[in-house]
């Protein structure tokens, strides 16, 4: 196996990684997040292979180092992460009710070979009231967290439904990571 390198600083990236067994080491990427792309897909493709890129050009042979970003989509329009409570309870009133999507861009380099995708996960929300997004707000939890919220913690509870894979949606598609890497390895 060669040596994982996660070059992220989200603890539920780490979370994720550590669930399915794998062995890895952190470095997370310093680089500055613009998003300059409308696309979605695109940007998130393309933030994802600048923090890969960044820690790549400084680890040693075999290593296979791994970015990724993750994005809020509602009504074709990105979501990133809130920059204040207001923008939080702006970005909560815009998802309530109705379904959205989460875009999570992977990127992963060995050796200066490039693999990019981008994994999509459909989330429906029931109907927020104004006190369930300040109670929500309060709890400080949306402030980190692509579109405000986070479906592993207390918006577990806004959840009508989703489409797609869960952990997508908390930052890592694990699955599709996997895939490809045995993939890579034949
Ligand atoms: C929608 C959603 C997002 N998130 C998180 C996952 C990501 O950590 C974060 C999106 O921010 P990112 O910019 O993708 O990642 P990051 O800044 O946390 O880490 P790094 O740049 O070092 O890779 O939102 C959840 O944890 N749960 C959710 O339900």
């Amino acid at each position: 196996m060669k040596t994982l390198i996660l070059a992220s600083g989200s603890p539920r990236r780490r979370e994720i990684w550590q669930q399915v067994g794998l062995e890895f080491s952190v470095v997370p990427s310093s680089k500055e997040e613009v998003i300059t792309r409308q696309d979605p897909r695109e940007a998130v493709m393309e933030l994802a292979l600048m923090k890969a890129e960044d820690i790549a050009g400084q680890t040693e042979r075999g290593s296979l180092v791994v970015g990724a970003d993750t994005v809020v989509v509602k009504d074709g329009k990105i979501l990133g992460k809130p920059e204040n409570e207001e923008d939080a309870a702006r970005m909560l009133r815009l998802l309530s009710g109705g379904r959205h999507q989460i875009c999570t861009g992977v990127a992963c380099i060995l050796d200066g070979q490039k693999k990019v995708f981008c994994e999509e996960t459909s989330v429906e929300f029931y109907d927020l009231s104004e006190e369930e997004i300040k109670e929500y707000i309060d709890t400080g939890e949306p402030m980190d967290k692509a579109g405000g919220y986070g479906i592993q913690g207390r918006a577990a509870g806004f959840i009508r439904g989703i489409e797609g894979d869960y952990y997508n949606v908390m930052g890592f598609p694990i699955a599709r990571f996997l895939h490809l890497l045995k993939k890579w390895n034949r």
